[in-house]
C-alpha cells in the first residue's frame, strides 16, 4: 500500500455527456459546451490550480446501437454521442498549463500502428512529455461495420494483434532515432544525420513496418501507458504494458481482488509490481453536510435516464437488455464486448446477482464505478479505505455533473484531503513530465523492466544498430 498522497485525474469525454445518464438535464451541467476551445482551457487551468495530476479522457470510435437494436436511446440521452476526437483538445489545454498531465484513449483496433505512434509523438512534443496513451481495443461493433472490418476482430485476437502493435510502436519510439539525430549543421547542410536514423525492419504476423518513424524524439518518447480491461486476457496485456491500470469499481474488497490480480500477473511478466499504479473510477458528491450531500445526490438520482443507462451497458458489452424482464437475475456470458463490465456484474461478487434494472441503477450515477457521497470527512475517510483495502495509487474522478461536480471536489473536498495528507498541494517543479509524476523527477523514459526499454537498451545501449538510411557525404 503506497502512503504517498493520492494521484487524481479528472475523467471525461469531448461529448456532452459520460457516464451519468442525463447529466445534461441539469440545468447547471455544462457539458454542452464540448464543442467550445475556451471550455476546455478554463477546465485545465481550474484542474492545473487544484493540483490534480491529469485529465483522462475516454473515447470511442463508435456509437451505442445495441440497445433495442438502435442507436435511438443513446442519441436521445447523448449517452457518450455525438462525441469529438479528444486528442485534439489536448494542444489547447497544454498550452495554458504547465504541469497537467493528458490521458489519451485510443483504439489500436482502426488505425495503422505508424500512424498512432507519430500522433502520439506529437501530442508529447506539443505537451511537453506530458501526455499518456490509454490503449483500448475498442468494444464497439458499430465502430468495426463503420471502419471497414464489418463485424469486430473477436476479443483475445484483439489483444494478441495489441502485444504486436506495441512492439512495432516501442520500435518506433525507442530506437528508430538516437538522441543526437537533429543536428542542425549549417556549415555541413545537414539538419538530420542520416546515420543516426534507423528504419525499424518490422516484419510480424499482423503488421509490416519497414521503415524509420516520422518524428524525432519527444520528451517521453513512448508515452505513459494506461490499460484499461481486465478480463483475462486483458490482465495479460496490462502486465506486460501498462504502467498504470484504470479499474472499475462496486466496492473496496471486489477491488482488491482485482488489483491483486493485476499485480500477481506483473510479476509474472518480470515486472515490479508496485511499478504498476493503479486508478479507480469514483464519482464524488461532496457538501457541507453528509444531509446536504445526500439531497444532491437524490437530485441527480431523479434526473438518471433508464434507458440511456441501459443504452451504455449494451454498447459497452454487446448484450441488449432492452427485451429482458427488468427483475430478473442475469448470468454471465462470453463477448466481444467488454467483458469486465460484463464479469462486474455477473461473476465479480459470487453472493450477489444483478437484475437489469439494478445494472441500470448502478451505471446511471457515475458508470462502471463506485459513487462516494457525503461531506468532506466522510468522503476524505471513504478513499483513505477504498486507497487501503483496495491498495489503490489514486482515483480518475469522474462526475455527476460538469464541471460543478469537481468544483466542489476542489472548493471542499481537496482541503480536508490535504490536511489528512491524502492530497498534494503543490507540483513537485522538478519532475515536469507525466512519467516523473508516477516514478519521480529525472524517470522520463519507461522503467527498466518495462518492454519498451528492453527494445531501447537492445537497439542503443548494445551497440547494435540496424542499418542506417543513409550516410552523411
Ligand atoms: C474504467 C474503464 C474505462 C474505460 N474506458 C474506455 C474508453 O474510453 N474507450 C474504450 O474503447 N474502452 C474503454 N474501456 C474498455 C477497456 O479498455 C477494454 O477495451 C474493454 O473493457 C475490453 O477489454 P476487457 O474485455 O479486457 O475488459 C474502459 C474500461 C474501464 C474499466
Amino acid at each position: 500500500m503506497s502512503n504517498q498522497p493520492l494521484k487524481f485525474f479528472a475523467f471525461d469525454v469531448t461529448a456532452p455527456a459520460h457516464l451519468t445518464a442525463g447529466s445534461w438535464r441539469d440545468p447547471e451541467d455544462e457539458g454542452w459546451r464540448y464543442t467550445d476551445v475556451d471550455y476546455w482551457t478554463d477546465t485545465a487551468r481550474m484542474l492545473e490550480d487544484a493540483c490534480f495530476d491529469g485529465v483522462f479522457f475516454a473515447d470511442t470510435v463508435g456509437y451505442h446501437d445495441v440497445h433495442g437494436g438502435s442507436p435511438d436511446a443513446a442519441m436521445r440521452d447523448a449517452a457518450q454521442f455525438p462525441i469529438n476526437d479528444p486528442a485534439l483538445v489536448v494542444p489547447a489545454m497544454a498550452s495554458v498549463t504547465r504541469h497537467l498531465g493528458f490521458g489519451v484513449t485510443a483504439s489500436l483496433t482502426y488505425e495503422q500502428p505508424y500512424a498512432l505512434a507519430r500522433k502520439f509523438s506529437t501530442l508529447d512534443h506539443l505537451t511537453a512529455g506530458r501526455v499518456g496513451w490509454n490503449i483500448v481495443t475498442s468494444y464497439s461493433e458499430s465502430a468495426a461495420r463503420n471502419l471497414g472490418l464489418g463485424t469486430q476482430v473477436p476479443h483475445d485476437k484483439r489483444y494478441d494483434m495489441a502485444d504486436e502493435y506495441l512492439e512495432v510502436c516501442y520500435k518506433l519510439w525507442e530506437s528508430s532515432w538516437q538522441d543526437d539525430a537533429v543536428i542542425r549543421d549549417t556549415e555541413a547542410g545537414a539538419y538530420l544525420d542520416p546515420r543516426r536514423i534507423h528504419p525499424i525492419g518490422h516484419k510480424g504476423t499482423y503488421f509490416e513496418v519497414p521503415g524509420v518513424h516520422l518524428c524525432q524524439p519527444s520528451p517521453q518518447r513512448t508515452p505513459v501507458l494506461f490499460q484499461a480491461g481486465a478480463s483475462s486476457r486483458g490482465t495479460l496485456f496490462a502486465a506486460r504494458h501498462a504502467e498504470a491500470v484504470f479499474v472499475n469499481t462496486m466496492t473496496p474488497e471486489l477491488t482488491r481482488h482485482g488489483v491483486d490480480r493485476i499485480r500477481t500477473a506483473v510479476a509474472r511478466a518480470g515486472r515490479d509490481p508496485r511499478s504498476v499504479k493503479v486508478l479507480a473510477l469514483i464519482t464524488v458528491i461532496v457538501a457541507p453536510t453528509d444531509a446536504q450531500a445526500r439531497e444532491k445526490y437524490e437530485r441527480h438520482l431523479a434526473k438518471v435516464s433508464y434507458e440511456g443507462a441501459l443504452a451504455r451497458y449494451a454498447g459497452w458489452t454487446g448484450i441488449d437488455l432492452s427485451n429482458v424482464d427488468p427483475d430478473l437475475p442475469l448470468q454471465y456470458a462470453d463477448v466481444d464486448g467488454s467483458r469486465s463490465i460484463v464479469e462486474m456484474f455477473s461473476k465479480a461478487d459470487p453472493g450477489r446477482t444483478w437484475t437489469t434494472r439494478q445494472i441500470a441503477e448502478f451505471i446511471g450515477v457515475g458508470g462502471t464505478g463506485a459513487v462516494i457521497v457525503g461531506s468532506p470527512r466522510t468522503v476524505a475517510a471513504e478513499l483513505r479505505t477504498w486507497r487501503d483495502v483496495a491498495d489503490l495509487d489514486g482515483f480518475n474522478l469522474s462526475y455527476a455533473t460538469k464541471p460543478g461536480g469537481w468544483e466542489d471536489f476542489i472548493e471542499l473536498a481537496l482541503p480536508e484531503l490535504r490536511r489528512q495528507g491524502l492530497a498534494r498541494d503543490a507540483y513537485d517543479e522538478r519532475a515536469t513530465t507525466l512519467r516523473e509524476r508516477f516514478y519521480g523527477a529525472g524517470q522520463r523514459r519507461t522503467l527498466p523492466d518495462h518492454p519498451a526499454s528492453g527494445i531501447r537498451a537492445a537497439r542503443h545501449e548494445g551497440g547494435q544498430l540496424p542499418g542506417a538510411v543513409g550516410a552523411l557525404a
